[in-house]
């Protein structure tokens, strides 16, 4: 029997005679069925009382296969010879963690704080472990290395390698392998298999196995090991797949690990076993050994977040028996150890910062691993919930009907399935989803790329082929490792001028204007023009202050102000006066929306970093493509004077190679602290943009992380900021609401157009139509009634309101309905052609005319709601007529939307 539930209190170790001799044993007692059951003791035996030692009063603890015992009168339980013992089940651990965890456990927090940077052998490891992936699906040697060595151009132009020099190596590295490959060990009983994403709800872990062979884990090391044993950490790692693969039924009894290094053909070695493939017994003590690793580590992460005691960063005094002097993260472990003020077995280089900036560190450190916890509770929904479950919670599309797998380019597979008509979910068209056959945990799925989904279809390019039946979102936590790097480079190696003004030492500098360069307006020129903007006073402070300023600006624009616009203009004169600019946002749509701006502003030489199916297609032009001659795409990302990539980019490992002069950032409003730092930590100065009155960072998290830098910095600086205050989008009577309730009444129409504009400009005659539909706002209420996130009366109210603007001569195109929940936006979506959607997915775009559906009946419950920010984004979206659909009652409650009723019936 299984037991598991938080830990109530862990007794002494105590040494006890039994029929077996003298063993160790440690009774824990724990509340069963996750805390819902009378509390019990269950007796750790053997080995297992170690993991005892890491165990705390509010873990949760998993002991499987027990036996009932009785002691002191008491029934309680037992571990087996086959129990497995678990700390923090939920915590998942990656592999790799692991592996880096037992070299040293001081290199595991290492890695997660600096990431993985750009170098050779990280960009040389990658290729050979995709040319072995390819070997495996019989892609011939040489083709692969051309392609693979190609497909890495960027990053190796980037290093200073030549193609030829890489190839050569490659080779050298892959010839071993194709020749242990071919030498009759891929016979026809050699099933094989290239990647395999591995997740265990048992053990708490995760990873993707290089390769499976008669399903047993292969490891890729792209290194020589002379010994006839494999190295300790890559049989670590290896056992750590047995281990999930146990879990799923499957009994590995070895492992291997091939060296690509290894090669019989090498002359010069004197001894030494040569063969590139070791296998080693994987067994039960072994495992037991990973698993009681897995225990500390999970125990150490559970402690940093819940034990007040425990400086909540990078723990020191863990570390290795090894020698410091032989690790190659040596000095990145002084430099953090010499920053945090750490003892530290490896010694400390560099001198402590100061006590707010630590204090900063451990906050937003802790912030991060909060929501890492959140990340991992989304992988706990893929077992916990029924795929129905998942289903109706949008995370998920289930039921699809495999429609075939087709083999294209690069050993790839193309998968089909039609899809039933109403299935909804969050996932889009460029998402990375599980695809499965029906089981993502235990059953056969491959993390692939959705190419295409249509109404009644889905296509997914994945490595290996699936019978697609289910799709799931992916949990990642890429977002969650970027920031705490970003948070590393930004507090421990970050510029002190900068930090001055980040931890409020300093106010924000801007340098005179009689400083401008000739041609740019201002004093220093008398012929150059009067202003960069010569129609909209704000805007045009805003390009001054982003130009003049020796730290940052601040751009605060409300809906439809022409951020863009203005973000267009800025960069103009910034690269006029000799700056490299990153141009960056947290979507792609924004990030696109400015370059289109600043073509359409006449300027052309900007370079997109971004994927293919992220870039919109008409910057697909402007896109790096990261393949081709090193030189030739170092050459083009050095050398362009506008780079613009997502703020999650900006934290990949080529862009983290990059500076400019200054970073202009879009949508800050909308990004956490290390979200933004991500960004503005490659140039020297920096422009936020954004409106911290619209949508906020998005995080599940409740912590420091909800409020972002912009907000923070418009607070403290209030002076380093401008707020556009005309806008060109919304007619006088829409935008009166916001105005007065977000923006102190400052917001006004740019022009008398704007304010005027109605829907017979349309074409459409306003007697045509019932009167709550016309005069620019208007209210609906058709007193449905709220079931769960919908409320089918108000959907087909909503429906009707549409129709009748369609029937009155407005072009769909121009109508968009915004509703708060993924299952109402799908109850419209059934009623009718036009764009629905919700809120977060309508910030940043408008439409002539928009329907809101509130879902809004007794309690006023719901993310709309909760945050008026929210609110405030729904109601700017429409330029000459906003009818808004809802219950009456339930708003008139809240003196909020009884003010919003009121505008709306006026
Ligand atoms: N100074 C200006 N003169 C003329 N037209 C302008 C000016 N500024 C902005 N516009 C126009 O106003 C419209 C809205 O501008 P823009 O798209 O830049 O707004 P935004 O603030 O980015 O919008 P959102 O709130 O959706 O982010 C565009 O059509 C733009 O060309």
């Amino acid at each position: 029997m299984n037991l598991r539930g938080p830990i109530v209190s862990v007794g002494e170790a105590r040494t006890v005679s039994t029929s077996y001799g003298e063993r160790d044993c440690r009774e824990v007692r724990v509340r069963p069925d996750r805390g819902a059951g009378e509390p019990v003791d269950v007796t750790l035996w053997g080995k297992w009382t170690e993991t005892a030692e890491h165990a705390e009063t509010g873990m949760e603890l998993l002991v499987t296969e027990t036996e009932e015992d009785e002691y002191r009168g008491e029934v309680g339980y037992a571990t087996t010879d086959e129990s497995w013992v678990v700390l923090e089940p939920d915590f998942l651990v990656d592999v790799t963690g692991i592996r880096s965890w037992v070299q040293c456990p001081r290199m595991y927090y290492l890695n997660k704080l600096s990431g993985i940077p750009l170098n050779y052998p990280v960009v040389k490891g990658t290729i050979v472990h995709e040319v072995f992936g390819d070997l495996l699906r019989g892609v011939d040697l040489e083709a692969s290395i051309a392609d693979r060595v190609d497909e890495a151009g960027l990053e190796l132009g980037l290093l200073g390698y030549e193609r030829e020099e890489v190839e050569d190596e490659v080779r050298r590295n892959a010839a071993a392998v194709e020749g242990w490959l071919a030498q009759g060990t891929l016979s026809d009983e050699d099933t094989w298999r290239s990647e395999f994403t591995l997740i265990s709800p048992t053990f708490g872990l995760k990873g993707r196995a290089d390769a499976l062979r008669r399903g047993t884990p292969v490891e890729l090391k792209t290194g020589k090991n002379t010994k006839r044993e494999p190295r300790f950490h890559d049989k670590v790692q290896a056992a750590c797949y047995a281990l999930m693969l146990d879990e799923r039924g499957v009994d590995p009894d070895i492992g291997t690990l091939l060296y690509t290094k290894n090669t019989a053909l090498d002359r010069n070695e004197e001894s030494g076993d040569l063969a590139p493939a070791k296998e080693f017994t994987v067994g039960r003590g072994f495992l037991e050994f990973v698993v009681r690793e897995r225990n500390a580590l999970a125990a150490m992460e559970w402690r940093a977040l819940n034990d007040p005691g425990e400086r909540p960063t990078v723990p020191t005094g863990y570390e290795a028996d090894a020698t410091c002097s032989y690790c190659f993260e040596q000095d990145a472990c002084m430099v953090v150890s010499g920053r945090l003020d750490q003892e530290s077995k490896a010694g400390q280089i560099g001198t402590p910062v100061p006590d707010e900036e630590r204090d900063y560190f451990d906050r937003f450190y802790t912030a991060i691993e909060e929501e890492r916890r959140e990340t991992h509770a989304e992988y706990r929904k893929l077992w916990e919930q029924t795929p129905e479950e998942r289903a109706a919670d949008d995370r998920a599309l289930i039921g699809l009907e495999p429609a075939g797998q087709t083999e294209i380019d690069d050993a790839r597979w193309e998968l089909r399935a039609r899809k039933p008509g109403d299935a909804v979910s969050k996932l889009r068209e460029g998402d990375v989803a599980l695809a499965s056959d029906g089981d993502p945990v235990s059953g056969h799925a491959e993390l692939g790329r959705i190419v295409e989904l249509g109404g009644d279809e889905v296509v997914v390019e994945a490595d290996e082929p699936v019978e697609l039946r289910r799709l799931d979102v992916y949990p990642s936590e890429i977002s969650v490792d970027r920031s705490l790097t970003a948070l590393h480079d930004a507090v421990l190696k970050g510029n002190e001028a900068r930090k001055d003004v980040l931890f409020g030492r300093r106010e924000p500098a801007f340098r005179d204007p009689a400083d401008r360069s000739t041609g740019s307006p201002g004093p220093a020129d008398p012929d150059a023009p009067e202003a960069y903007i010569d129609n909209n006073d704000a805007q045009n402070e805003a390009v001054e202050l982003a130009v003049d300023a020796e730290d940052c600006a601040l751009i605060h624009g409300p809906p439809g102000t022409g951020k863009t616009y203005t973000i267009a203009r800025t960069i103009r004169a910034l690269v006029a006066e000799g700056n490299r600019v990153l141009l960056s946002a947290f979507t792609n749509r924004a990030v696109d929306n400015a370059l289109e701006a600043l073509r359409d502003q006449g300027f052309d030489d900007v370079l997109r970093v971004g994927t293919e199916t992220g870039v919109r297609d008409d910057m697909r032009d402007v896109r790096l493509v990261q393949r081709g001659d090193p030189n030739a795409k170092a050459a083009e990302l050095r050398d362009a004077p506008v780079v613009a990539a997502t703020t999650a980019a900006c934290g990949s490992r080529v862009l983290r190679e990059c500076e400019f002069d200054v970073a202009l950032v879009d949508e800050a409003s909308q990004l956490t602290e290390p979200g933004t730092h991500a960004a503005i930590n490659r140039a020297d100065r920096f422009v936020l943009v954004g409106d911290h009155e619209q949508l906020p960072p998005v995080v599940r998290a409740e912590n420091d992380l909800s409020t972002s830098l912009f907000e923070r910095l418009i607070d403290a600086y209030p002076e380093a900021s401008v707020m556009l205050d005309r806008q060109y989008r919304m007619s006088q009577r829409i935008q009166a609401f916001a105005s007065a309730e977000f923006y102190d009444g400052a917001l006004r129409p740019a022009t008398p157009e704007v304010a005027g504009q109605t829907l017979a400009d349309l074409g459409v005659d306003p007697d045509a139509l019932a009167p709550e539909l016309t005069g620019g706002v208007g209210f609906v209420d058709p007193a449905g009634e709220r079931d769960g996130n919908r409320n089918v009366r108000e959907a087909e109210r909503v429906a009707a309101v549409v129709d009748a603007y369609v029937a009155a001569g407005v072009d769909p195109d121009d109508i968009g309905v915004i509703a708060p929940f993924r299952a109402q936006v799908a109850e419209i979506g059934r009623r009718t052609d036009v764009t629905v959607d919700t809120v977060d997915r309508f910030q940043g775009s408008s439409k002539e005319v928009i329907v809101v559906s509130l879902v809004a009946t007794g309690d006023l419950d719901g993310p709309i709601f909760e945050d008026h920010r929210r609110v405030n984004v729904a109601l700017t979206r429409a330029k000459k007529q906003l009818t808004i659909v809802g219950d009456a009652d339930a708003l008139g409650f809240d003196p909020f939307y009884a003010r919003l009723l009121e505008w709306a019936r006026r």
